[in-house]
């Protein structure tokens, strides 16, 4: 159905126990879309990716995927259903013993009855999609942060999904790898029609890749405001949302207003 979301999430609250992380959180993923979720540090960012990915169940609420229950779903089609998701999780998750090309090789190795020449070839493929031809035989520990993180993307592709998840995809970059990496997640997209879920609070990423972000309001427990982060910046009318986007600015000119120094 082209109506359906790729991901819908319906008045989901998230804990821990007792403690209750978020409450109620309602929002849509469309197909294509690059969705931003984003809000200091804490506010449960790394929690509601673990609930969309299916590794933590719903306190309250439910998760669909193309109009499925995910959260009700069993074992079996949960399994499907993950195969069609990739994820990129912070520091990249290589396998230090292994090179690059065997490291984009394992999930199509579990995952599907291709023979090692074509899980080989197919890994080389993926790797020259982030820029990593002539790397295959490396391992982690012989190149730099930000292609560790472009091998991470390449094995979270391995199985061409239809959505790739990432966890601070530029935690740990120079300003200018983790410009290359978004340049690269939007040309994937571009290129592959997936639909990127991206967790973050650089401020950077978020206006050069989102079309649509969620802010995850840590004071109040849930959601902020939700919708293209140059309208929330410019037009919202959440001012903890804006303060968010502007660095903290309607905080300085409050203190300013008042005689304070800045
Ligand atoms: N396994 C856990 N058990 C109990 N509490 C947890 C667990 N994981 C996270 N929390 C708590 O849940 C809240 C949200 O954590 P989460 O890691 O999702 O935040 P975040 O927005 O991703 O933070 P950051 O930007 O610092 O990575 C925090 O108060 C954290 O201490």
């Amino acid at each position: 159905m082209a109506d359906t979301p790729k991901i819908q999430v319906k008045n989901l609250t998230m804990a821990y126990g007792s403690f209750v992380v978020m409450n109620d959180l309602n929002f849509s993923i469309n197909k294509g879309e690059v969705f931003i979720i984003m809000g200091g540090s804490g506010c449960g960012k790394s929690t509601l990716l673990k609930h969309l990915i299916g590794l933590k169940e719903p306190a309250k609420g439910e998760v669909f995927f193309d109009g499925e229950n995910f959260s009700a779903a069993d074992e079996d089609d949960r399994r499907a259903m993950l195969q069609r998701f990739g994820v990129l999780y912070q520091g990249g998750a290589l396998w230090s013993s292994m090179t690059l090309a065997e490291n984009v090789g394992l999930p199509l190795e579990e995952y599907t009855d291709l023979s090692s020449k074509e899980i080989r070839d197919l890994a080389r493929f993926k790797l020259s999609l982030v820029g990593l031809r002539g790397f295959e035989d490396f391992y982690p520990s012989e190149i730099s942060g930000g292609m560790r993180k472009r091998a991470g993307l390449a094995r979270a592709m391995a199985l061409d999904p239809e959505v790739l998840f990432f966890d601070e995809p530029s935690a740990g970059l120079d300003p200018l790898s983790a410009k290359r990496l978004d340049d690269l997640i939007l040309e994937l997209r571009d290129s592959l029609g997936s639909t990127v879920v991206v967790v973050t609070h650089e401020l950077a990423s978020i206006f050069a890749i989102a079309d649509q972000a969620i802010f995850l309001d840590a004071a109040t427990r849930h959601q902020g405001a939700i919708g293209n982060p140059n309208e929330l910046r410019d037009h919202g009318d959440n001012l903890d949302v804006r303060n968010f986007l502007l660095r903290g600015e309607l905080d300085e000119q409050k203190t300013n207003k008042n005689g304070n120094p800045a």
